[in-house]
């Protein structure tokens, strides 16, 4: 978390619960006996080596795809059995972010914002954060014209613009330039604050953002760290 206070959440149960969870393709199992919590207004990377299955993880706790055991509940709700409103507490940026073939930029932003029905505050936070990200000027092109950093640009600014009470980013900076990834992670710190549990997957040091936690997925099983892991650079030589 990025400020002393600490947020509540509206439900007071945690934004991110998972229980016992395991996953696998065919007979092999990815991961298993996963557990951890995030609070709301808490920022927790999510580590490990590649193939140590975090997209597979993430995946999972956005609903995309069904557990082999244990459980997952979003913000007091289980998520197997949540209703639309009880998901869209929750957004999920993935690795590659896809888009409707055609419609352009900004008729993505509208038809989310009149889905959730957006206040003109949510409205006007789309505009800063698209400002933010240097493609305001960009919007009346499809996303399929975008450059890969541009449609990450793109995805970030609908997930936040949603202020989700949990958000899932899937190396987000990745196809970011320093510029924009200092930028990205501002907003993420601000959203935290806001009281938006985020949980990010990366594989290097961010500049900025000062994890709570960090969980170190490799082996098949999940370990949780204290964010302060995180400055250490031996830590990500071994990640
Ligand atoms: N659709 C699929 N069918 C079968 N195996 C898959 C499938 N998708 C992923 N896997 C396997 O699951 C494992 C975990 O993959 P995943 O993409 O979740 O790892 P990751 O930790 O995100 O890797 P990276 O850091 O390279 O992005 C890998 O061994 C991968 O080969």
């Amino acid at each position: 978390m990025q400020s002393a206070e600490a947020p509540q959440s509206s439900t007071g149960a945690p934004a991110l619960l998972a229980r016992g969870i395991a996953f696998g393709y065919g007979r092999a199992n990815i991961w298993e006996d996963v557990d951890f919590q995030l609070e709301p207004g808490s920022l927790t990377l999510l580590v490990g080596p590649n193939g140590a299955g975090k997209s597979t993880l993430l995946r999972c706790l956005a609903g995309w795809e069904r557990l082999r055991a244990g459980a997952i509940t979003i913000c007091g709700a289980p998520l197997e059995s949540a209703t639309a409103a009880e998901r869209a507490r929750m957004a999920f940026v993935n690795d590659v972010p896809a888009f409707y073939d055609d419609i352009t930029a900004s008729e993505h932003l509208e038809l989310l914002g009149r889905a959730n029905r957006w206040s003109d505050s949510r409205w006007d936070e789309a505009d800063r954060l698209l400002e933010r990200f240097g493609i305001a000027r960009f919007c009346d092109q499809y996303p399929q014209s975008f450059s890969r950093g541009m449609r990450e640009k793109l995805a970030c600014t609908l997930a936040l613009a949603c202020r989700p009470d949990l958000l899932l980013l899937d190396e987000p900076t990745g196809p970011l330039d320093p510029a924009s990834a200092d930028i990205l992670e501002q907003e993420l710190g601000r959203a935290a604050d806001r009281g938006c549990a985020v949980l990010l997957s990366c594989h290097h040091r961010l500049e900025r953002l000062k994890p709570d936690r960090v969980l170190v997925l490799r082996d098949g099983t999940l370990e949780t760290r204290d964010g302060a892991v995180a400055e250490q650079p031996d830590f990500w030589k071994s990640v």
